[in-house]
């Protein structure tokens, strides 16, 4: 059966994007998702989003990993997602939808979604690394030159070691190129590479930055472009979380499947 769909991306995160309010699309297929994420057989993307209906709530937003799997919330997709909304109709210029961490709030301001994150309830540091979770898991670490770290090689050994080689975590190196500004480069659990940029890694590694002292709002480079996050500190958690940034529609087309 053909399968109609969107292309977006944010911030070079790019995801398939399907109207499923019909609830036609085959969601426990995972060979199907992983295919339609395949850059070389299928449409290609990090990541794949359904876009459906909820009773009490203007959208759900059903994310998957290129892998096939079932992901954690997703910040670019999420503002991917609410782009997506406002081109279906589905909302104007304000959102107030399900992800898989909970509710979220989200506006459309001209070419930027900000979007609200949920609390964030302290972090564990092991050794000078830092561990987190803003929907979903993140490692940051500190690094003097990330531009030229091999993030791939320097992830993966993270992201499969003891600790966390069953569950898996995302890997942000993060370089702090001024007062207000990060660089962050992530490695993808799920994608198992790195992407071009990680919404909620980028959240975590603000977040660790603002505890160290930086002020919030935090500008925030990453490989596809530019984000920002802003935050209020509240002891050892933070909340109005927000992630700023672009989101656009790519391409449409039909898939045979
Ligand atoms: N790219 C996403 C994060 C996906 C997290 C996913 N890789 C997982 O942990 O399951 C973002 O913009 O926040």
């Amino acid at each position: 059966m053909p399968i109609s769909f969107y292309k977006y991306q944010g911030t070079g995160n790019d995801f398939v994007m399907v109207d499923n309010r019909k609830l036609t699309f085959p969601a426990t297929d995972e060979a199907l998702v992983k295919h339609l994420c395949d850059r070389r057989t299928g449409i290609g993307a990090d990541g794949l989003i359904l876009l459906q209906d909820h009773p009490d709530y203007d959208f759900e937003m059903v994310y998957f990993n290129a892998d096939g799997r079932l992901g954690s919330m997703c910040g670019n997709g999420a503002r991917c997602t609410v782009r997506f909304a406002r081109h279906l109709g589905v909302i104007e210029d304000v959102a107030y939808f399900l992800a898989a961490d909970g509710e979220h709030q989200a506006s459309v301001e001209r070419d930027l979604i900000h979007l609200k994150m949920n609390d964030v309830e302290g972090m564990e540091q092991i050794g000078n690394d830092y561990y987190l979770n803003t929907g979903s898991p993140h490692y940051i670490r500190f690094v003097d030159d990330v531009e030229n770290l091999d993030v791939y090689e320097e992830g993966r050994a993270i992201r499969y070691n003891n600790r966390f080689k069953a569950e898996g975590t995302n890997v942000n190196f993060v370089q702090r190129l001024s007062d207000t500004e990060l660089f962050v480069r992530t490695y993808e659990r799920g994608v198992e590479d790195e992407t071009l940029s990680c919404g909620t890694g980028v959240t975590a590694a603000a977040l660790v930055a603002g505890m160290l002292g930086m002020q919030s709002p935090i500008k925030v480079k990453v490989l596809g472009g530019n984000l920002e996050v802003s935050f209020e500190q509240d002891g050892d958690g933070f909340e109005q979380i927000y992630l700023i940034g672009p989101a656009k529609q790519v391409f449409t087309g039909t898939i045979s499947a």
